[in-house]
């Protein structure tokens, strides 16, 4: 009795808010585990919080490393779409269906009421995260072998508490787990049930390790509510000649509709589709409806019949794989285990939502416009192929020509609003400085001035210490004679290198390296202030600082030893 009363008291809670608390959870599973009863597994938890989700390794290890199953081959059936569209209801059908196999009454008494995966009537969300039935099913398959068969149900997406990540991240989990993934729909496979499944899917293949040719394996739409019976039937051979007009590539297609069509053939390796007709005004409206079966719609009595043997009878359960290779509950262990740590870092990129998408298309569009537009102008005033412009004269035109481009980008439409517009418009400038940097670079280059700087440096060098060695030798001073052929020499050689490396394109760090000594020699022009920036030159590049610093360090600690 009492667990009865907690379990009253958690579907009382559950109607308040819709994640589960840890300690609600907690204290599920702890009633679970005093009744002995099997109940559903939070195995993918949702955090309210921070809005992430995080695996219970625990909860799944207990679920898949039972003894007598780890080794088996994994089936896994999971139902993912929209919320609030029957997706845990259906799943207590094919549950009945896993505990009564045998019996052709499998659907249980009229009066019995539906239990299992908690579901409800009303419009705010219900699941959350994903939810696997505490217990895998043993079933002897015709061909002998025995597999496991795991039911999962997922978090509904597009509610008013997710963002198109979590959608994503759910739904992409779940159908790379799964064997079977039922994706389910209400009334119709609208376009944008389509896009969304492209979406997902292309950010579930995004996280695989490897690519493989069709990453999934089966999927099937199953369309609730179906209201054209005459033009299509109830039932899997209507739902083939739907999907088939549906999913069909012709060539007078716009490429965007085409694009989406190959994108689901080229996912999937099966791809099917039931058309299951309303339940019945008592199932969809009446508070009080409690699953009976008395309820429900004869006609839908009648396909559900049909629809969950066609997913999970013995015959056409699948096996999970992954690149073609079967997978045992072991296997899946570690591969979910896998999949959610990609998900939860940070190297996967955001999906985004259709207008936040194209918003920031619109803007990056308009940024690259603008800056084609600044750069074709530079090109024809300051290219390759002009000649050396003033560099006043090119900052002042660089000026102008940034203003247009930044006038330009503003005049394109785009979506978004102006807060995104200014963030692409910071971007632009910036983008633009940094152009004009480098063409300033390109500019100066052309000064024959600064080009001969160095050769001219060099050789004056050479001509000083030439004749500094003259002078040297008639007043008999030999070691200054010496010293100023030595560094002549150096000088010659470094000339000599410099000219090299300008010619051959070859050795260009050296050759920086010249340039950068003889700028040095140019703008410091007294010899005192030559060998300070030389040495400072030295001290930067070389690893020597404690050396170095080491005779000032001590200087500066024997002034302090005279002070005291
Ligand atoms: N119209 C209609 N309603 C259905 C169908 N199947 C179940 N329902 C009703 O839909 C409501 C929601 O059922 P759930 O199974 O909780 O829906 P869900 O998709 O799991 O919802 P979330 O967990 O919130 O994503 C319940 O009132 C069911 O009685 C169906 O085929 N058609
Ligand atoms: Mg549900």
């Amino acid at each position: 009795m009492a667990h009865e009363s907690r379990l009253k008291r958690r579907s009382i809670l559950i109607k308040g808010d819709h994640a589960l608390s840890s300690e609600m959870r907690r204290e599920e599973k702890q009633v679970q585990e005093e009744v002995g009863a099997v109940g559903p597994v939070h195995i993918v938890v949702a955090h309210e919080e921070d809005q992430g989700f995080s695996l219970d390794e625990e909860a799944l290890e207990r679920l898949l490393l039972r003894e007598e199953l780890c080794d088996l081959g994994v089936v896994v059936v999971s139902v993912a779409g929209a919320f609030r569209k029957g997706k845990s209801f259906l799943l207590d059908f094919l549950l009945r269906y896993m505990y009564n196999q045998s019996s052709s009454s499998w659907m249980g008494g009229p009066e019995e009421p539906l239990t299992g995966f908690t579901w409800r009537g009303g419009c705010e969300r219900e699941t959350t995260g994903i939810q696997a039935w505490g217990q895998l099913f043993l079933v002897d398959k015709p061909d002998g072998t025995k597999v496991a068969v795991v039911l999962m149900d997922t978090q509904g997406a597009f509610d008013s508490q997710s963002t198109v990540r979590d959608c994503a991240t759910l739904f992409a989990l779940s159908t790379m787990v799964s064997s079977v993934q039922v994706y389910n729909l209400s009334h119709n496979v609208q376009e944008d049930d389509l896009q969304h499944l492209q979406l997902f899917t292309e950010y579930g293949r995004l996280a695989m390790e490897q690519t493989y040719e069709k990453p999934f394996q089966r999927l099937m739409f199953l369309i609730r509510d179906w209201s054209y019976p005459y033009e299509h039937p109830y039932g899997l051979e209507g739902g083939r000649s739907f999907l088939e007009k549906r999913l069909q590539v012709k060539q007078q297609q716009h490429e965007e509709l085409q694009t989406v069509r190959r994108h689901i053939h080229s996912c999937f390796s099966s791809v099917s589709c039931f058309l299951l007709p309303h339940p019945g005004l008592r199932v969809a409206t009446n508070p009080a409806f409690d699953g009976r079966l008395t309820d429900i719609d004869e006609d839908f009595k009648k396909e559900l019949f049909c629809l969950v043997p066609t997913l999970l009878a013995p015959e056409n359960l699948v096996v999970k794989e992954i690149g073609g290779v079967k997978l045992t509950c072991r296997d899946l262990l570690h591969y979910f285990k896998a999949y959610m740590k990609i998900y939860q870092g940070e190297e996967l990129p955001h999906p985004k939502s259709m207008l936040q998408a194209t918003a920031e298309a619109n803007n990056l569009a308009a940024v690259a416009g603008a800056k084609d537009l600044y750069t074709k102008s530079m090109e024809q005033l300051c290219g390759g192929d002009k000649s050396y412009m003033a560099p006043l004269e090119l900052s002042r035109r660089h000026g102008d020509l940034r203003l247009a481009a930044v006038r330009h980008f503003r005049l394109v439409k785009k979506m978004g609003g102006e807060e995104l517009c200014r963030r692409y418009q910071e971007q632009l400038e910036a983008e633009l400085d940094l152009s004009y940097a480098s063409f300033s670079k390109h500019n100066d280059g052309k000064n024959i001035f600064q080009a001969a700087r160095t050769a001219a440096t060099l050789l004056c060098l050479v001509f000083l210490c030439y004749a500094v060695s003259l002078l040297a030798g008639l007043l008999g001073v030999r070691w200054l004679a010496s010293l100023c052929h030595l560094l002549m020499g150096v000088a010659l050689v470094a000339l000599l290198t410099w000219l090299y490396t300008r010619y051959s394109g070859e050795l260009r760090p050296l050759g920086h390296a010249i340039d950068k000594v003889a700028a040095t020699l140019w703008e410091q022009r007294t010899p005192h202030q030559v060998l300070c920036k030389l040495f400072e030159a030295l001290r930067s590049s070389v690893p020597m600082g404690r050396w170095m610093a080491a005779p000032r360090l001590r200087l500066a600690s024997n002034n302090n030893l005279k002070k005291n």
